[in-house]
């Protein structure tokens, strides 16, 4: 199991800041879409090319054109690139077939998806790497989180690693543990926390304990 830092609400430097205090304890680090929406595929190529041991993952929630936009993130650096799940069939097909030229992965997000297991069965024969549940800012707002999707893909899945986002915290971690995802995303449980490395530490070691 791996943890991934999500960074959304950051500018450059702040989102390098903070890479630099909790890196020994994450594997990927996510660009978040509102830093790609303020910043650009730039944030992408400044995280890549100042943490090089770091995967990087640019969340640009594909739902069109998705060759051409995985093409734009490969060059920038990304190692994998977020499509949605809610896209057409032929968007997520778009995005493997560049992903493997460029040999880079892709992950779907299963925001608002309606009938997860179905799709998620769907996606998983699209050939992607990652199918990730999510419960975004808004759904988050409305109390939900996406645990009981997340034993909806483990059961459905067959080839493509499983994540969840969204909201999640140290204190509800050991619960999204037991569930055995593949990988755990986290943006405010690490980036809102007083002691980020302290918090970023914990979770690693509750990870490893799996
Ligand atoms: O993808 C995300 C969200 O849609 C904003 O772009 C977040 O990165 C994801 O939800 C993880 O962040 P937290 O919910 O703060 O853990």
């Amino acid at each position: 199991m791996e943890l991934q830092l999500a960074l959304d609400l950051v500018n450059i430097p702040e989102a390098k800041e903070v890479v630099k205090e909790v890196a020994p304890y994450i594997d990927i680090v996510e660009i978040g879409t509102p830093v790609v929406i303020n910043e650009g595929l730039r944030a992408v190529k400044e995280i890549k090319d100042e943490f090089p041991s770091l995967k990087v993952l640019a969340d640009l929630k594909i739902m069109d054109a998705g060759g051409y936009e995985v093409m734009k993130a490969s060059e920038a650096g990304a190692d994998i690139i977020t499509v949605l799940g809610v896209s057409d069939d032929s968007t997520i097909k778009g995005a493997v077939d560049e992903a493997r030229k460029q040999n880079k992965k892709i992950m779907v997000d299963m925001i608002n998806v309606k009938d997860i297991a179905s799709r998620a069965v769907e996606i998983d024969n699209l050939g992607v790497d990652y199918i990730c549940v999510h419960s975004g800012y808004d759904h988050q707002a409305d109390g939900k989180n996406s645990f009981e999707d997340l034993a909806t893909i483990k059961r459905v899945v067959k080839q493509a690693k499983t994540a969840i986002a969204g909201g999640i915290k140290l204190q509800t971690l050991p619960e999204v543990i037991s569930a055995q995802p593949d990988l755990v995303i986290v943006g405010g449980g690490i980036t809102g926390a007083g002691d980020k490395q302290a918090v970023a530490a914990q979770m690693q070691q509750l990870i490893k304990q799996g």
